[in-house]
């Protein structure tokens, strides 16, 4: 029988020679993350459990992103808890304060091995999916089976194909286009299922972008938002494993030609205008024009959703061009990971964005979920690159949060208030 990606993937590592949605399998993890705020409750769960030694120290990767430097009492009380837990059991991928938001740091120090199942205490694990890995996000509690066993079950989803085609107008991006999706589809449209994104759309975009589409799989319910990996993506796998020594062979898996899916999607995208997610929920998505002229407070360029160098260099660009961003309102940078952070620094982004009065800050989660710093009072206004903006997020409950692409969150900043780029 045919199978699509996803369902070759968990065939794969479930050591079964076929499974059909619906089936329930047992399957070997690759790679199993937790981070700051998940990572306690998993290893408290597995000592109360009596496990004292986890299936594999070198598949289990720890990095620090949600409150760093620790912002509070209780921040610095689960660093420590996780520090001890990492020297403990001799945790080889532990990264600290230093590195970034946890899904930019996955894949630039090579941890995901394309056609493997990667688990993460975190929803947006689903970015991985950009390297043609299952990867999804599982609770704290599961995590302290997987951390134990190395195994864990699955129901195989049924697989949403969405095959995206034509070339996007200058001012749009990937943000826009899978925005446009969860639009279409709902913010529960792929409930416990694969969505899979292909066509020559897709082929053309850089890892980046295909990272910012399989990042919000989750946000339309998805279980997993795969690419099926290509010459783009194997370099990126080998040179991230090389520079960080964590090279191993890997077998390249690709869904079969006839596989079925619940649902195939033809999406033109050469018409695409730039679009944002509208308060309060992440499918009230509108054309920007439509909102235009909203006063705003506060611009967020950053999160696991467009945090990179070409997030920042396309923001950078048109603020460039239009001389600078608004006196009235404020602007936080935040460069997903260290190694962008430094790239950006070495382009000279870093010091253009401090001179037009932007804020950056470290790379970490920063403003994106209203915990670390940047939070948003009552009655203020965020446009921000991430991917969430249900009341409260960034916030005050009686904030107002619009998601859009880093051309687009860079245009308001420009203007002080909701503007299309093109309109400038
Ligand atoms: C803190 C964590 C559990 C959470 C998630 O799982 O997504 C966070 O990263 C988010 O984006 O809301
Ligand atoms: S950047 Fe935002 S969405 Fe991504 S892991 Fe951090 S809090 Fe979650």
């Amino acid at each position: 029988m045919a199978m699509t990606l996803a369902e070759k993937i968990l065939a794969k590592a479930s050591g079964n020679s076929e499974v059909s949605p619906g089936d329930i399998v047992m399957a070997k993890v690759e790679t199993a993350m937790v981070h700051d705020i998940t990572g306690p409750l998993s290893v408290n769960t597995l000592k109360k459990e009596g496990i004292s030694k986890v299936w594999d120290n070198e598949k289990i990767v720890i990095p620090f992103d949600h409150q760093i430097p620790a912002d509070s009492i209780n921040a610095a009380e689960n660093h420590i808890l996780m520090r001890n837990f990492v020297k403990e059991q001799n945790i080889k991928h532990f990264y600290d304060i230093r590195e970034g938001v946890c899904h930019q740091v996955l894949p630039e120090k090579g941890h995901i091995v394309p056609g493997t199942v990667v688990v993460g205490a975190d929803s947006h694990t689903c970015t991985y999916g950009a390297f043609g890995a299952f990867a999804t996000g599982i609770g704290s509690t599961d995590m302290a089976a997987a951390f134990a066993t190395g195994e864990l079950w699955f129901k195989v989803p049924e697989t949403l194909y969405f095959n995206i085609t034509g070339e996007l107008k200058p001012e749009v991006m990937s943000k826009d286009v899978i925005l446009s999706i969860i639009g279409m589809v709902g913010a529960d449209g792929a409930t416990y299922k694969a969505a899979q994104f292909a066509g020559n759309t897709v082929d053309n975009m850089t890892i980046a972008s295909r990272m910012t589409m399989s990042n919000m799989a989750i946000e339309m319910g998805g279980k997993a938002g795969l690419i099926a990996p290509d010459d783009k993506t194997i370099n990126y796998v080998k040179n991230a494993m090389e520079a960080n020594n964590t090279a191993k062979p890997f077998e390249l898996v690709l869904g079969d030609k006839n596989a079925e899916f619940e649902e195939k999607f033809e999406i033109d995208v050469s018409n695409l205008e730039p679009v944002m997610a509208c308060p309060h929920n992440v499918d009230n998505v509108k054309a920007v024009r439509e909102v235009a002229g909203t006063p705003i407070d506060q611009v967020f360029i950053g999160s696991c959703t467009n945090g990179r160098l070409e997030d920042l260099r396309a923001a950078l660009n048109v603020i460039e061009k239009h001389g600078g961003i608004s006196k009235d309102i404020r602007v936080v940078v935040t460069p997903a990971s260290r190694s962008i952070m430094l790239e950006a620094i070495d382009e000279g982004l870093i010091k253009k964005f401090y001179q037009y009065g932007c804020v950056v800050t470290n790379p970490s989660c920063s403003a994106c979920m209203g915990a670390l710093y940047g939070l948003l009072g009552p009655g203020e206004v965020g446009i921000a690159t991430s991917n969430r903006n249900f009341r409260g997020r960034e916030g005050s409950l009686e904030s107002d949060v619009y998601l859009a692409s880093p051309i687009t969150a860079a245009a308001c900043a420009v203007k002080g208030e909701i503007v299309d780029p093109r309109d400038l």
